[in-house]
């Protein structure tokens, strides 16, 4: 957790089952009804397509070990439960093996339209879909494997890959601009402001401008990109990634979309 989360960590008991409260399984519930509605003709297909083979429903918090199997019979992908954030090093090595990270806690209904940090909603419910999908955890896998042997000076550069497509990404497709970020279908807020598109600016996926934009993860997205396909997303992994950080550190980031954060 962030040094000023309100959350505690949600351990497993000895038989590797999470419990949860009545009220944390309500939220869960409120939170899948209202974001399968909003989001049925807002996000991608694929997305959709995720949420049926993963099996997720609507009453309880899922368990992780369920999700574990599904996932791994679908795309070989898996699951580690983790109490909150973790440093990026774990991270990386996480998803280098082909195991999401997930933090097992659940927000508190004050937090419900939007919490700054990832929850076990965010994880499944944003994440987990879309790891049913071969190209995406594809990309994903990868990903970590590159942030691996690139090492340390290359994290938080990495992360801007990461936090604008498996994040906050929007895709085009024939039926018009869908989302698939995980941050965008596990916040009903987020879903809002980047549907609407009133106080944010949407640009075109390109590595370069990506690599160079910074980011705060508490606050709604002020920019987001827009990929053409999957495809294109497998196609970022194909690039001399280091090559294009170091250019982007010679070239500077461009000035922050907003204010800094108070400390
Ligand atoms: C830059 C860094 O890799 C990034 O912020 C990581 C850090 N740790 C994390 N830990 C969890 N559980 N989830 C995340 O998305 C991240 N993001
Ligand atoms: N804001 C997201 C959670 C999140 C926090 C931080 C990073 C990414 C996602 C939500 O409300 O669901
Ligand atoms: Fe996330």
């Amino acid at each position: 957790m962030t040094k000023e989360s309100t959350y505690t960590a949600n351990l497993p008991d000895a038989d590797g089952v999470y419990h949860y409260t009545a009220e944390e399984d309500q939220i869960w519930s409120e939170l899948y009804r209202r974001q399968m509605t909003l989001l049925a003709d807002r996000a991608c297909r694929e997305y959709l397509d995720g949420v049926k083979t993963l099996g997720l429903k609507p009453d309880k918090v899922p368990q992780l070990r369920d999700v574990n199997r599904r996932l791994n019979e679908t795309t070989g992908f898996g699951v580690e439960g983790v109490p909150a954030l973790i440093p990026p090093s774990r991270f990386y090595e996480l998803l280098s093996q082909g195991k999401f990270p997930l933090a097992t806690f659940i927000r508190r209904r004050e937090h419900i339209d939007y919490i700054e940090e990832p929850d076990i909603f965010h994880e499944v419910f944003g994440h987990c879909p879309l790891l049913t999908n071969q190209s995406y955890a594809n990309f994903v896998r990868r990903f970590g494997e590159k942030a691996v042997s690139l090492g340390k000076g290359y994290s938080w550069h990495l992360f801007r890959i990461f936090w604008f497509t498996v994040e906050f990404g929007l895709i085009d497709t024939p039926q018009g601009r869908r989302c698939f970020g995980a941050g965008i279908v596990s916040s009903p807020s987020e879903t809002g402001a980047a549907m609407e598109g009133k106080e944010c600016e949407f640009r075109p996926f390109d590595l370069m401008t990506v690599l160079r934009t910074p980011y705060r993860i508490d606050i709604v997205q002020p920019i987001y990109y827009v990929i053409k396909s999957f495809a294109q997303l497998e196609s970022i992994i194909e690039e001399d990634i280091g090559a294009r950080i170091n250019e982007a550190k010679t070239l500077g980031d461009f000035p922050p979309a907003f204010e800094a954060k108070a400390s």
